[in-house]
């Protein structure tokens, strides 16, 4: 598609998060929470006393395409139906059809300040030469821009987070048209790398990260899942 401004970036970061995606989760991180196909692992990092802590999760939810995961998270007129972590949430520049920038006010966690947030968001899908059905991905990742000035008292945070979903086909019938959702399941990757900008206490950021990964990626998934049930599959 057309290039523009943020492309070589967006190239670099995407080729990154697959790049990483088949890295193991044995050396170095913790599994911190399991809930069903959810697996929710976090490395410990601390930077002069800020905890950077980088979040992989794992999760297979059925009865779902990768594509109408990925459709539901970066489409941003879905956002505050399934963001609970959110006061406001706007696009402020659209580079192309596959990639806008946002700002966002997340709500805030007392006694923390409030963050905000300015990300360029990408979608796109490839075809790996011996899978069958697409990957597709979104990137949201942190980027200035002169319609998200930064002001104070809000706290600009500085993330790169990732969902790269696979599409598993099972027992696919012998017609591909006559696939229904009990035959499919959407295999994803979560990574989230977020800065909370200015300090935080360690173990409260933690506890908030604990809770609050694994609380939206259920609430997202069943939000995928209502919104989907009764339409046609979206490969
Ligand atoms: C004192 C707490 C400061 C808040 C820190 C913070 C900010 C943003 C984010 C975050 C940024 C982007 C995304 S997303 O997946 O790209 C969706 C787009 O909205 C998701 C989560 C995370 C956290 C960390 C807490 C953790 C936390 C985790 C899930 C929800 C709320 N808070």
């Amino acid at each position: 598609g057309e290039k523009h401004r943020l492309s070589a970036e967006i190239e670099r970061i995407v080729q990154g998060h697959l790049k990483y995606k088949y890295e193991d989760v044995s050396d170095g991180w913790d599994l911190i929470h399991q809930e069903g196909e959810m697996k929710v692992y976090r490395r410990e990092v601390e930077e002069n006393g800020l905890v950077l802590d980088p979040m992989k999760i794992f999760h297979t939810i059925k009865g779902v395409t990768g594509h109408e995961i990925c459709h539901y998270f970066w489409e941003f007129q879905y956002r505050m139906e399934w963001e609970t972590t959110l006061d406001s949430t706007k696009i402020i520049e659209v580079l192309d059809p596959q990639t806008v920038v946002f700002y966002q006010v997340h709500k805030r966690v007392w006694p923390a300040a409030q963050r905000d947030s300015c990300f360029w968001s990408h979608i796109r899908s490839f075809t790996s030469s011996d899978e069958d059905q697409p990957t597709w991905l979104v990137v949201n990742y942190t980027t200035s821009h002169l319609l998200a000035p930064i002001k104070s008292p809000q706290v600009r945070i500085v993330a790169n987070v990732a969902l790269i979903c696979e599409t598993v086909i099972n027992e696919p019938p012998l017609n591909p048209k006559d696939i229904k959702r009990e035959n499919i399941e959407c295999k994803l990757t979560y990574v989230a790398f977020v800065n909370p900008g200015g300090w935080v206490p360690s173990a409260a950021l933690r506890s908030v990260a604990k809770r609050e990964y694994p609380r939206f990626l259920k609430r997202f998934s069943s939000y995928v899942l209502e919104q989907t049930r009764d339409k046609p599959i979206l490969f």
